[in-house]
């Protein structure tokens, strides 16, 4: 079944985790227990209606005492989809998670409280839907009840929402808003008859039937090889398959490859999934694969089709969001882990650093902060093979490793 991923920020109180909640009730994904529990604590409170943000406070309270949960993940699904929710906060503090849970995700919800309009947090947080190209985000306009579902707040909101959207570099991005309640339930999971002027679909319409084609990037395939598999058995003497999962497009028998770096031509031959085999390996598989010709081919390499080579050198430069409480600095060296190769990199030079609340660049900078984004170059000690993250999100995108204590201190995009 498809899988679809969204990301979700938004700030304090502007019902977030009711709207979590109200998906999960509305599409049955609640266990009985935890409904009792919710109807049980919403009645101790005294309240009319059933408190959904009650649905996700375990994360929340995990969050709160700041154990473990960076991301929280909460998965659901309906009889089309499967859904991954990864859920954020907002703060400026946050924002090496925001950039975690967005650069995997392919759609994501904005929340705006309607008595409060666009704040500084929606900007952040559709910048990094921008710098991390999102392609669909649902700007989700809650808590209509307390502004009497008014047309008009809505409108102002999308207005004002409009006027960040002139400032975007992506444009191929689309952005939907729906009003929505999402303590009453409207335009969530049901339609609402309370806003007969909104035309558009409820929430979880509108990312039901997303398009696969028009959310994920599709187009040049990259395999990365994993395994070489070469079993020493009589029967498969001349066996050499090649495992992996196959990246951004679709990779066919018959089709012309290049294995990188070695520059070597081939075709493909067979494509297996366990032990059938099958005519073409779609985005997101993971198969195996034998090539028509005897060649050398080991892991971490990469077969490509022949007219659509990455850029394979040994520099390049990137928007790296910053995650460890040292500074980057110009010199600094670091490993740079793309996909399955790890490489040598020395910091050549902050180009500048990007105010994720579109209020432009910084120029000079000596060092990079925990959460900083910036445009930084990278000269690393052999080549790789690269694609613009606005092409290709995996094989456009790296983790900066600390070789001394070998954490995760950064993500990259490169340019
Ligand atoms: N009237 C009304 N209240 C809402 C709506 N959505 C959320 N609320 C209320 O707003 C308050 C905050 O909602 P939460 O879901 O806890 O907000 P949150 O964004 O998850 O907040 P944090 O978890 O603290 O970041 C709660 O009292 C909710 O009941 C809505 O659509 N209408």
């Amino acid at each position: 079944m498809e899988v679809l991923k969204i990301a979700t920020a938004g700030s304090v109180d502007d019902g977030k985790s009711t709207l979590i909640g109200r998906i999960l009730y509305d599409t049955k994904s609640l266990t009985t227990d935890k409904l009792e529990a919710i109807e049980k604590t919403s009645k101790q409170r005294g309240y009319d209606y059933l408190d959904f943000s009650l649905a996700t406070d375990g994360l929340v309270a995990e969050r709160e005492q700041g154990i473990t949960i960076d991301v929280a993940h909460i998965y659901f699904s309906t009889k089309k989809k499967s859904y991954i929710i990864a859920d954020t906060p907002g703060h400026v503090e946050y924002t090496r998670n925001m950039v975690t849970g967005a650069s995997t995700s392919q759609a994501s919800i904005i929340l705006i409280d309607a008595r409060k309009g666009v704040i500084e947090q929606t900007n952040r947080h559709f910048f990094i839907n921008n710098l991390l190209r999102i392609k669909d985000v649902v700007v989700a306009i809650n808590k209509m009840d307390l502004v009497d579902y008014s047309e008009e707040v809505y409108n102002k909101i999308k207005a004002d929402f409009s006027e960040l959207m002139s400032k975007r570099d992506y444009q191929d991005q689309k952005i939907t808003f729906i009003p929505v309640s999402a303590l009453k339930g409207d335009n969530v999971v049901n339609k609402s008859d309370a806003m007969p002027w909104y035309e558009g679909e409820a929430l979880l319409e509108h990312l039901e039937q997303l398009d696969k084609a028009d959310i994920f990037n599709v187009g040049t395939p990259r395999f990365p090889v994993q395994y070489v598999i070469r079993p020493k058995t009589e029967d498969f003497h001349d066996y050499r398959g090649y495992a992996g999962k196959v990246y951004g497009g679709d990779l066919s028998v018959g089709d012309d490859i290049i294995v990188l770096p070695s520059k070597t031509r081939s075709k493909i031959k067979d494509i297996y999934f366990y032990d059938e085999k099958y005519e073409t390996a779609s985005r997101r598989s993971s198969v195996t694969i034998t090539l028509e010709n005897d060649i050398n081919v080991s892991r971490g390499d990469m077969i490509v089709k022949e007219n659509d080579l990455p850029t394979i050198d040994k520099q390049f430069t990137a928007n790296v969001c910053w995650m460890d409480s040292d500074q980057l600095n110009p010199g600094g060296k670091y490993i740079v882990q793309h996909g399955i190769n790890k490489v040598l990199a020395k910091v050549d030079r902050i180009n500048h650093k990007i105010n994720p609340d579109y209020s432009g660049f910084e120029k000079d900078v000596t060092g990079l902060e925990i959460n900083d984004i910036a445009s930084v170059t990278f000269k690393l000690n052999k080549p790789i093979f690269y694609d613009q993250f606005r092409n290709h999100r995996t094989n456009g995108s790296f983790i900066l490793i600390d070789p001394q204590s070998n954490n995760t201190v950064g993500a990259g995009f490169i340019q």
